[in-house]
């Protein structure tokens, strides 16, 4: 298993009520889960767990067969550089490198995606130019700071950088919010291409059914966390 959680409940800090609740969710290695949930449901508090950013009051989190939470702070951070490639809502690209630096910088906190970089490329930066050309982005724009992109251009150097190294698991958390319907279709279908062709398993989490149809399974968080629904969620996707 590439996930696998058991009986986890989880609040936040000052919170009276559980946010997460969920008896058992796993993903297998491969595998491709669409999951959605109206806004304020918890998704980006399940990606926490199981990223390890947070840990469970109860239950267990395994990643790869290993239970994150029993590992020290410092274990964590390099466990989920070794192993998460992580597409954020806004890319989180560095704004002060360029494009092939962004892409490359995922190897410098993980020696083991750095091993497997090279194992396809002479260099970082060559591996880096490879998944970008795969990803349509000219080589003029290689040197180019990233604020000089388009937010679709943006986005298609973030899958980059997260698919860089192979890790088993890629995670995207809305990732196509900024984008307009064309280029969202046109988006997952050169995600889910690399993913495949990287063999990585994704987790792609969204609000946007329209998304789901190339995922082999499609979860609607409600449907696996217990939890009684917040009054004011009515309508709340965004
Ligand atoms: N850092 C935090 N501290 C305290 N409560 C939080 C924190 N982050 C989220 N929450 C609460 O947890 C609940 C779930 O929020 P979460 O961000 O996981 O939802 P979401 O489904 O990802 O929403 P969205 O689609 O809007 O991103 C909300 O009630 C929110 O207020």
């Amino acid at each position: 298993m590439i996930i696998e959680l058991e009986n986890v409940h989880f609040h936040w800090p000052k919170a009276p009520e559980n946010t997460i609740q969920i008896d058992h969710f796993a993903m297998q290695e491969g595998e491709s889960v669409f999951l959605k949930g109206p806004s304020g449901s918890g998704k980006s508090t399940l990606l926490s767990l199981i990223t390890g950013v947070n840990s469970p009051q109860k239950g267990q989190i395994k990643l790869l067969n290993r239970n994150i939470a029993a590992l020290s702070a410092s274990k964590r951070d390099q466990f989920r550089a070794d192993h998460i490639g992580y597409i954020f809502q806004m890319f989180n690209l560095l704004p002060y490198l360029n494009v092939l630096e962004n892409v490359s910088l995922a190897c410098q906190f993980s020696s083991r995606r750095r091993a497997k970089a090279l194992a396809n490329s002479k260099s970082l930066p060559e591996e880096a130019r490879r998944l970008l050309a795969h990803l349509k982005i000219p080589d003029s724009l290689h040197g180019r700071p990233v604020t000089e992109l388009s937010t679709g251009q943006q986005q298609r150097v973030a899958v980059a950088r997260a698919l860089i190294g192979q890790p088993e698991l890629i995670i995207a958390d809305e990732p196509t919010s900024a984008l307009d319907a064309d280029s969202r279709s046109a988006f997952i279908d050169l995600l889910f291409a690399e993913c495949q062709q990287e063999q990585g398993t994704l987790l792609f989490v969204s609000h946007d059914q329209g998304l789901s149809t190339h995922f082999d399974r499609h979860v609607e968080l409600s449907e696996i966390n217990q939890v009684a629904k917040p009054a004011h969620s009515e309508g709340g996707f965004h």
